[in-house]
């Protein structure tokens, strides 16, 4: 970052942006949540495809919702549809989708939501990157863990079928990397033949959001 300072306006660059200059408002994160009586945060889903993240964002974002929360669901398959539509699933675009979508919860956690993002964010160093764009303990990655046999026998959308066939290439699980977390804020465990319902694991992500004060300003 560098600075080209005229008196007292301090401008600086960022990437290829130059000469921009921080603008603060007088209503800010803080009154924010105390409008909403909560604490605006990210609960990032990470697992393969068909491990059931966007199930549980949907959970989640219900039974916060009939709780009196307000939040958002970012989910990986939507915004694909949109904002992410140029990008591939090669680990470059794959990592610019991550970031982009880390940037764009960092927003909804500031307005004061508690913003759930479901996307398979296969990398750890990407995750890890969206992590170190929020304030500590405000990025809470959950960990689906069900392994590819169960995503695989569930293919819903017939992917893990196409991606076995050869017809789709570098499908996550099958021919591209999958690296769970190593150290992350929930575990849920989905084994062949005994999984939680899409109810119990949202319970689990409320009773830590619960604990760790989230649910009140
Ligand atoms: N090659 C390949 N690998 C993995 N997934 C693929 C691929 N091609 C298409 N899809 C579909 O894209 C959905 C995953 O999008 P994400 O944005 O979450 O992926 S990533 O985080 O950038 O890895 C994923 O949705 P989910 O099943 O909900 O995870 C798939 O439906
Ligand atoms: N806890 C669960 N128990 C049983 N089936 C589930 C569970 N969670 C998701 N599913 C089913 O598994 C499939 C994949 O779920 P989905 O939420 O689309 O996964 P992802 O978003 O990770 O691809 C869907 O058919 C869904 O109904």
């Amino acid at each position: 970052m560098g600075f080209t300072g005229i008196s007292k306006l301090v401008t600086s660059t960022v990437g290829k942006s130059t000469n921009i200059l921080w603008h603060d408002c007088p209503i800010g994160q803080t009154e924010r949540q105390k409008l909403m009586n909560q604490k605006g945060c990210v609960v990032w889903i990470t697992g393969l495809s068909g491990s059931g993240k966007s199930t549980l964002a949907c959970a989640l974002s219900r039974e916060l919702h009939s709780r009196g929360h307000l939040t958002y669901v970012l989910d990986g398959d939507n915004l694909r549809h949109g904002l992410n539509r140029d990008l591939s699933f090669k680990a470059e675009d794959r990592a610019e989708n991550i970031r982009r979508v880390g940037e764009v919860a960092k927003l909804f956690a500031d307005a004061g939501l508690i913003c759930i993002a479901s996307l398979i964010s296969p990398y750890r160093s990407d995750r890890s990157a969206c992590r170190n764009l929020l304030p500590k303990s405000s990025f809470i990655e959950v960990f689906l863990n069900a392994p590819i046999e169960v995503c695989e026998a569930r293919d819903p959308k017939g992917l893990y079928k196409l991606a076995r066939a050869g017809k789709i290439k570098g499908f996550t699980g099958i021919d591209d990397p999958y690296e769970p977390p190593s150290d992350c804020e929930i575990v849920i465990q989905c084994k062949i033949g005994d999984c939680p319902s899409p109810k119990s694991m949202a319970d689990q992500v409320v009773s830590y959001l619960e604990v760790n004060g989230f649910l009140h300003e």
